[in-house]
């Protein structure tokens, strides 16, 4: 391959000592230097490291051309990536329906610093236990297409620093929680925090098809930090926004998994789609989703929310069972799953809202 062939790369790229150095003879000599160095850079060796680089999805890598290691480029780099082990879009989400709990519990007035605090602290631990997650599944990571570019599998970070993130976020967001705010949120974080990442990610997701919904405990524990956080008790309204959250997540969850059945097979992940097919997960789906309606409504009938969360609530929660319904009869499975998935989210935030307005 000509080097003329091969992606762009940008200044970022080299090593810091070859950029430092670098860029000291390309003030001196200016840009026909670097045109030039740059052709000798992708001829010579370390250019063939960075080729394979490229070649096994590694684009990311920077090439140490002292060392001839693969090392991560530059601090912004770093910490995209250690950003992205703590999972934001799952975390946004779950300190959402953290503020749910916070909102509700504290009869729509809650006290702002206290709010805060709670979730912060929140956020810290379901951070700290993505982090975590994505330590123990760095192998099975490696075989998905989804996540085979994720900092660990692609060997940007190492397991020692993702380890001692999560652990460090968890234990962060626990002693704020418990110093801040009440110990009985700081036990819920814990249970929420144990359920992910001990008995979800460690010991079910690999063994049984149940880890779906065993997982789900732990995706509904935010609504509790938040409701005890403010109340520092477990009510009602807490308990029916358990069971809302606990039950929306495996309808969420096994449309995903039916769009992505291939790679969660190739990781032997016991899946619903890929132990039992699509039609019985269908069901299920369907089955939960149908549930999930009449339990949502319970927040209304127990005062937790207002009239306009009902009217949402139906009009949501219809539209996403005629869309659940319509999948018994779909011919492309994995359009009308890709839907419900995009759906769910959709769904969820606007529950969420219609909770709080
Ligand atoms: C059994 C529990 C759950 C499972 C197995 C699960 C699984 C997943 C997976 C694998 C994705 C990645 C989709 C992709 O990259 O294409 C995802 C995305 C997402 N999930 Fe879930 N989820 C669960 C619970 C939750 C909960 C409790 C929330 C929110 C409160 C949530 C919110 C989201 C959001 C916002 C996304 C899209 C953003 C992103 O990919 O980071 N999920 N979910
Ligand atoms: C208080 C506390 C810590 C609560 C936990 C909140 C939380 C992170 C909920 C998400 C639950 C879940 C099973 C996600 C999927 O992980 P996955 O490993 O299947 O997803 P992946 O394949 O994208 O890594």
């Amino acid at each position: 391959m000509r080097w003329s062939e091969l992606p762009d790369i940008s200044w970022r790229r080299f090593s810091s000592t070859y950029r430092r150095c670098a860029s000291r003879r390309a003030k001196k000599h200016g840009a026909r230097w670097f045109r030039h160095t740059r052709n000798a850079y992708y001829k010579g060796e370390s250019g063939m490291r960075y080729r394979k680089a490229v070649a096994t999805g590694a684009q990311d890598m920077a090439v140490d051309v002292q060392s001839g290691g693969a090392v991560p480029r530059t601090i912004r780099g770093v910490v995209r990536d250690l950003i992205n082990v703590t999972k934001p879009g799952i975390t946004m989400s779950n300190a959402m329906m953290t503020f749910v709990g916070i909102w509700l519990s504290a009869g729509r007035h809650p006290a702002f610093s206290l709010a805060m605090m709670t979730l912060a602290g929140s956020s810290l631990v379901v951070m700290g236990g993505c982090a975590m997650n994505n330590f123990m599944d760095r192998d099975i990571d490696q075989l998905m297409t989804r996540t085979k570019k994720r900092p660990l599998p692609n060997q940007r970070l190492s397991g020692w620093s993702v380890i001692s993130l999560g652990a460090l976020l968890a234990f962060l967001g626990v002693a704020l929680l418990c110093v801040y705010v009440n110990l009985l949120s700081a036990v819920m974080a814990l249970i929420g925090l144990f359920f992910y990442v001990i008995v979800y990610t460690g010991l079910t997701k690999r063994t049984t098809t149940l880890s779906t919904v065993i997982g789900s405990v732990s995706g509904a524990m935010p609504p509790l930090i938040g409701w005890t956080a403010m109340s520092g008790t477990l009510s009602t309204g807490a308990w029916l926004l358990f069971l809302f959250m606990f039950i929306w997540q495996p309808p969420h969850f096994w449309a995903l998994s039916m769009r992505r059945v291939k790679e969660y097979a190739a990781a032997r992940i016991p899946l619903l789609p890929v132990k039992y097919g699509f039609a019985p997960t269908k069901r299920q789906i369907v089955a939960w989703t149908v549930l999930l309606v009449p339990v949502s409504l319970l927040l209304y009938v127990a005062h937790v929310t207002d009239v306009f969360y009902l009217i949402s609530a139906l009009l949501l929660g219809g539209v996403w069972i005629v869309k659940a319904l319509r999948g018994l009869r779909a011919k492309d499975d994995i359009a009308w799953a890709t839907e419900m998935f995009k759906f769910s989210l959709i769904y969820l935030t606007g529950m969420a809202a219609a909770m709080v307005i």
